[in-house]
Order: C-alpha cells, then structure tokens, then sequence
C-alpha cells in the first residue's frame, strides 16, 4: 500500500489518526477555504474535505490523502473556528441551552482515481450556563483551533448535557467512517512496523 497522508494541520486529527496506528504522515492543504455564499453546511464541509484532499494529491499523486472539514451548524447559523475570544464567547453563547449539529466530511482519495467520501453528523445539546460559568470556560483556552469553541473531549465535556453520533466526529475525524473508508481502499491494520 503507497503511503497515506493526512491533508490537515490540526492537532486533532493527527491524534485522532496516531490513535488508529496505520502510518502516516501529515502535509497542510493550503488552500483557499471559502465557499459560496448560503451553501448548506453539509455541501460546504464536502466541497471542502474534497478540495484539500485534492490540493494535497496533486503534489503527492502516487500517495494515499485523506482530507477533511468541520462546521457547526445552529438553527440559521454556521460556525467555523472563532477569530479571537469575542467570537469564541458569542459562538458558545449561541450553543449554551441549545443543541446543534456538527458536521464533519472526510473524503479519500488514492492511486487510480480511487474517490471515497462521506459527511457525518453529531448532534449536541449544551446546558445553559451562567454568563460567569462562560467565562471560565473561555479562561481555559479551548477555544482555539476549535470550530464551534470547544472541545468535546477536554474541560469542554462540561457543557454537554447530550451527545447523539460519533463523538470522535466531533473532534475533527469520524472514525467509525475513517475505518471504513480505509477498509473499503483495501488498507491493512495492526502491521507491524
Ligand atoms: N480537540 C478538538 N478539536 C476540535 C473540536 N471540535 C472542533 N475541533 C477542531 O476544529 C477544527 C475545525 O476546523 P477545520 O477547518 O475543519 O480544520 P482546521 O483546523 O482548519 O485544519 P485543516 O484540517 O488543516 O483544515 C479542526 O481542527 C477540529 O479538530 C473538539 O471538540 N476537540
């Protein structure tokens, strides 16, 4: 099997994939992430997934790439990562008291035109929390890198009141739907290095 390279920058999902154990290794998409305006949340983080996955590809053709994009999705609205705390604390307070969806796409690209893809879903509710409680939370930093301003599996676990999905998902890889994809491209697991 040529080598399977991870289109991403963020620290979660290279922890999530060093969980798994198959080799690896990471390259940054470096790529434009804007789409168009009012696209659903589910097509938005596809058309991305995809678009990294392929940015990476072209510059590694006989490898492996698996690329992926998140966004959080409440009512009308859809979150990325926050700018800076003000955003951070006007994301969570959108989420506080209130379920929403995280919707994360992976998609696999590979040797001989190998495509696979797929979006999936969690959905979380919050507790509401008093304005001081938000603070706190914010105090602890978690927000950075983090679309939505939290993390599910951090100081962040104190928010949620109810988890429906795979939670993994919402770290930044489902990796009940990696394992598949990986399976269905004929990867190998537990080889000895
Ligand atoms: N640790 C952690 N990270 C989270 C959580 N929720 C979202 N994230 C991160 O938020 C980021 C979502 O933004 P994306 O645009 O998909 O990815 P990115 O961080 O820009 O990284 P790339 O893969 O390089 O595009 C990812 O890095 C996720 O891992 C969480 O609960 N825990």
């Amino acid at each position: 099997m040529s080598e399977l390279i991870l289109a991403s920058t963020s620290s979660a999902r290279r922890a999530l994939m060093d969980g798994l154990g198959v080799p690896y290794r990471t390259k940054a998409p470096g790529v434009d992430e804007h789409v168009p305006a009012g696209l659903p949340a589910d097509e938005a983080v596809r058309m991305l997934a995809v678009r990294k996955a392929r940015a990476v590809q072209e510059r590694h053709p006989e490898a492996w790439v698996l690329g992926a994009d998140q966004l959080v999705e409440v009512g009308s609205d859809v979150l990325g990562k926050p700018r800076d705390r003000d955003a951070a604390r006007a994301q969570l307070q959108r989420l506080l008291g209130n379920t929403h969806v995280i919707h994360t796409a992976v998609c696999l690209l590979g040797p001989g035109g190998h495509h696979s893809e797929t979006v999936e879903d969690t959905r979380l509710t919050f507790f509401p929390v008093p304005p001081e409680e938000l603070e706190r939370y914010l105090d602890t930093g978690e927000w950075e890198g983090c679309a939505g301003s939290y993390r599910v599996e951090g100081r962040g676990q104190a928010l949620l009141q109810k988890l429906e999905g795979d939670r993994t998902n919402v770290q930044g890889l489902p990796m009940l739907s990696v394992v598949r994809l990986l399976r269905q491209a004929g990867f190998d697991f537990f080889v000895r290095p």
